[in-house]
């Protein structure tokens, strides 16, 4: 039998800003298995980013429509917009032994955990400081100043669930960050041998005992 691992569900949660993007994208280059899972979201697109790589961009009815259909596999209202992981692709990435990174906040992680919580490995980022916090949401230059206050006041909501991940970094340096969670992914795949082919296997076993 041709056994192939299961993927992980690595999922990143922060502040806004602490910096869950930046160590994200620094994954991707050196990491042929694994894949973004890319949100739909009804804010509005920042200048730097691309439709289908950072986000889906859509207006509220097609979100609506989406949540309805039950395409998304978890949603959330963060700071004043909707966002959601479509659900397609997660299960034929995750079977297909690719892991997959997920970007999203407290609400979704919950929801993610009631569904899938043996696949997944959860990582909380928190900033060195508030003071640096915000003086990188300005340096981002991508939010107005409502929305970065806005943004700071709810990092104190988000914060309140750091002990509920499995690992929290404080986010000083972008680059030993990036490396303790190419670590924790790699114990992830380590201790989550979780095969797919197996899975398949006892519940060919389970029919078995069904058809007895
Ligand atoms: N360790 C670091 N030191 C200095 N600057 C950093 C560090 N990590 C990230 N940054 C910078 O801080 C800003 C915010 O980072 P990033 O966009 O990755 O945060 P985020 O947590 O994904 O925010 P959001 O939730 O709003 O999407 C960016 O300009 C990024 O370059
Ligand atoms: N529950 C979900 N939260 C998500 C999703 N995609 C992103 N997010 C979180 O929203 C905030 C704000 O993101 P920004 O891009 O506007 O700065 C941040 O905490 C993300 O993690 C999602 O699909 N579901």
């Amino acid at each position: 039998m041709d056994l192939q691992r299961r993927g992980v569900m690595l999922v990143i949660a922060s502040p806004s800003g602490a910096g869950k993007s930046s160590i994200s994208r620094s994954l991707f280059g050196q990491d042929p298995n694994i894949r973004l899972s890319v949100s739909v979201t009804t804010r509005a697109r920042r200048t730097d980013e691309v439709e289908g790589t950072h986000y889906y961009f859509v207006d509220v009815p097609t979100f609506n429509r989406m949540k309805a259909e039950g395409e998304l596999l978890e949603w959330a209202q963060v700071h004043d917009n909707f966002y959601g992981t479509p659900r397609a692709k997660v299960e034929e990435q995750l079977s297909a032994g690719n892991d997959i990174l997920f970007d999203i906040d407290y609400q979704g992680t919950l929801q993610l955990y009631e569904k899938s919580r043996a696949d997944m490995v959860t990582v909380f980022i928190l900033p060195p400081t508030i003071k640096e916090l915000r003086a990188r949401l300005e340096r981002r230059a991508q939010d107005s100043a409502g929305t970065i206050e806005k943004r700071l006041r709810n990092a104190k909501l988000e914060m309140q669930h750091y002990s509920e991940y499995d690992y929290v970094i404080v986010n000083d340096d972008l680059e030993a960050s990036s490396q303790k969670v190419r670590s924790i992914l790699a114990a992830a795949r380590q201790s989550r041998p979780r095969l797919t082919q197996l899975d398949n296997f006892v519940k060919d076993l389970q029919n078995q005992i069904d058809s007895l």
